[in-house]
């Protein structure tokens, strides 16, 4: 019998709550624009329903992906690579929580459902089935399943998107290459043994670290245009464009002379980044 631990190990938790850090501040931001009362309900039905189909959706992936998790080191210990939750198993425990995720968000709107299953198709076939294995630009198109619960948060409290919305899912967009391809020139052996083409290992470091320089700097745009056109404070800007133009002079920095070991400072950076840009888009809202 699989132990508890398991199953939250095949829904990846630290990535999973910074999604939902994203899913919330979205939220937030559009009852706000939209002037719509907090009603605990609908945001606990949308929250449940957001996180059951992103949890769904890491287990799924995790399944898929167990033959060349078995082949790295980062991921061989992983709850279905190690034999500690076998594959079916993996699959119904991630089909029984997208179906309950995705069954709840179409009791709070269409445009919700219609997200987490945006999601679903981007993270699993186009991504994982589709570019993962084949092709070096798997996460330009695979990313767009990454800003799904930022659009999940805004089109359930907003029943609508539009350009802020928009500019807050493409933060996140812009900031993917940096998420990722950092964490595979630190792991670049392991993609390598699992045959996986990550652009860093196709084009190289330096090129793949100028590639990041130029989303990053595209993220910083955006996170100050976004200050225009939603109800954002003064402290939003300031901090987001603060925070974000440190990353970009370390990305810099780093495509001037990468090296592996500086890669997973890079990647952790990132997390801290995305965190600390949503965190006051959280603050900038509330206090506005
Ligand atoms: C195509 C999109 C994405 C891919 C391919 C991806 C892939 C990964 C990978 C490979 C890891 C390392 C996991 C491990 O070693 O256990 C990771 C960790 C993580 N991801 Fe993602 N991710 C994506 C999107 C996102 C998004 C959109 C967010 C948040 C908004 C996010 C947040 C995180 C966090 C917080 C971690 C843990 C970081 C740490 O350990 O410090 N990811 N992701
Ligand atoms: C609304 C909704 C359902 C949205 C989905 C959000 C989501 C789960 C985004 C993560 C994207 C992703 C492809 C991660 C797995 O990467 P990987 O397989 O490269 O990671 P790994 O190597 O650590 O397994």
């Amino acid at each position: 019998m699989p132990d508890a631990r398991s199953f939250l190990e095949v829904i990846k938790p630290k990535q999973t709550t910074l999604l939902m850090v994203t899913c919330v501040v979205a939220y937030t931001i559009a009852l706000k624009l939209y002037q719509k009362p907090f009603l605990p309900s609908h945001f606990a039905a949308t929250f449940t329903a957001t996180i059951l189909a992103v949890a769904g959706t890491t287990a799924l992936n995790m399944w898929l992906d167990s033959d060349i998790d078995a082949l790295m080191c980062r991921t061989r210990h992983r709850p279905v690579p190690s034999g500690r939750l076998s594959p079916v198993g993996c699959a119904l425990y991630g089909l029984v929580l997208f179906v309950a995720g995705f069954g709840l968000g179409l009791l709070v709107n269409a445009y919700l459902a219609l997200v987490l299953l945006l999601g679903l198709f981007f993270d699993i076939i186009v991504y994982t089935i589709m570019l993962k294995r084949k092709s070096p630009y798997s996460i330009v198109l695979g990313g767009l399943a990454g800003a799904m619960p930022c659009l999940a948060g805004w089109t359930a409290a907003a029943g609508r998107i539009e350009l802020a919305g928009i500019l807050a899912a493409a933060i996140i967009l812009l900031w993917i290459p940096a998420h990722i391809w950092y964490l595979s020139m630190y792991f670049e052996e392991d993609y390598r043994n699992a045959r996986i083409p990550m652009l860093p290992l196709v084009v190289g470091m330096e090129r793949a670290s100028w590639a990041i320089v130029l989303s990053v700097a595209f993220m910083l745009v955006t996170v100050a245009v976004l200050f225009f056109v939603a109800p954002l404070s003064v402290l939003y800007f300031v901090t987001s464009t603060a925070v974000v133009s440190y990353f970009l002079y370390r990305a810099v920095k780093f495509a001037l002379s990468p090296s592996r070991e500086k890669a997973k400072q890079m990647y952790k950076l990132a997390s801290i980044t995305l965190g600390v840009v949503y965190l006051s888009m959280l603050i900038g809202t509330i206090s506005g």
